[in-house]
């Protein structure tokens, strides 16, 4: 038997049929950016925006290109209201908004750092919806999203969706785009002796994840009385796709340095979406003092501290996080 395409799987699994459709305008923005950074080296596309390219034209960043392509594929969606995009500081009302209409929150390209090094990239998305005929608010806490995912443009391309109940991994064929079935309900472990976490930021910490980390490293000898592995791609999508496929835990935690800012991650189209795909998958998603889909945002580009991945090792992380406030 043949691999659901997208479309069918979302059909098979009661998405709303206004919402299929959103889908599958995301995924072909997916897949016109996967093409993008397919020839983003050949092209001369990786440099930074406002640089002047050999025709003297601006010269556009992928970051820039993808946000376009995101904007012109789901602006056609008859239910969508707004985008909310990293790349755009003013949210984009496309329509008067009535209830049950979609929010649409996105990263159009995480990861954008790994450009120039050819690593792997992705797409986050987020689907919430207006509260009420005129509501303008789009600032619902993560518990509202009715669904959410990402691609990753990655030596394959793949799209990862959930609305809560299971998470689904598509696989991209490279002849046609389609996405097909391949990685049904995908789960996080619960435990797991892999870690993720940017230890050039160690002098920052707080005690809570200086210890977590301390401990880690200390391996069979240490607290934990295990050998523990470290990765960091510095792409959340790369990350959140190998935890998702064999475990671990990610950590871009509030520092003494980020504290003022809330952390680096964005809560609206970087942890929500990613906290509402790895707690479908069974794993868990905090920032240290609750789960990140309770944070009550205040402003559409909010950071947040992020802990996210095996249940177990996040459980451990709220603990450590908790002793450190009750001392
Ligand atoms: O460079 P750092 O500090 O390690 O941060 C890496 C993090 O920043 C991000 O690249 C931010 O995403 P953008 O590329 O969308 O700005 C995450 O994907 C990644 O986890
Ligand atoms: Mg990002
Ligand atoms: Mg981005």
């Amino acid at each position: 038997m043949t691999a659901p395409t997208l479309r069918r799987y979302l059909t098979q699994n009661s998405f709303d049929p206004d919402l299929v459709f959103l889908l599958e305008d995301i995924a072909s923005a997916s897949r016109l950016i996967a093409g993008l950074v397919r020839r983003g080296a050949f092209e001369g596309n990786l440099g930074a925006a406002g640089e002047i390219n050999v025709q003297g034209e601006a010269q556009k960043t992928l970051d820039i290109m993808a946000n376009d392509v995101f904007e012109r594929e789901c602006a056609n969606s008859p239910r969508v209201a707004a985008l909310v995009s990293e790349e755009v500081e003013e949210v984009t009302w496309l329509k008067e908004p009535q209830k049950g209409d979609y929010l649409l929150y996105f990263d159009p390209l995480d990861g954008s750092s790994n450009l120039d090094v050819n690593l792997s990239v992705g797409s986050i998305f987020s689907v919430m919806q207006v509260q009420a005929d005129g509501d303008r608010n789009v600032l619902h806490n993560g518990r509202n999203q009715i669904c959410a995912g990402y691609a990753i443009y990655g030596p394959s391309t793949m799209f990862v969706v959930t609305k809560g109940d299971e998470v689904a991994g598509f696989s991209s064929d490279p002849d046609t785009g389609e996405f097909s079935l391949t990685h049904p309900k995908m789960t996080v472990p619960a435990e797991t002796s892999e870690y993720a976490i940017n230890t050039s930021r160690a002098r920052y910490w707080y005690t809570p994840v200086s210890r977590y980390v301390d401990e880690a490293v200390a391996g069979k000898e240490g607290p934990r009385g295990r050998s523990f592995n470290m990765r960091w791609t510095a792409s959340m999508v790369a990350d959140v796709h190998r935890i998702l496929t064999r475990g671990g835990v990610f950590l871009y935690p509030a520092d003494s340095n980020n504290q003022k800012t809330g952390g680096k991650l964005r809560l609206m189209y970087e942890a929500n979406p990613m906290a509402m795909v790895i707690e479908a998958a069974g794993g868990a998603a905090s920032t240290g003092q609750g789960a990140i889909m309770d944070v009550a945002p205040t402003a559409p580009h909010q950071r947040v501290p992020v802990i996210l991945g095996s249940r177990d090792e996040v459980a451990v992380l709220d603990s450590y996080h908790k002793d450190a406030a009750d001392s």
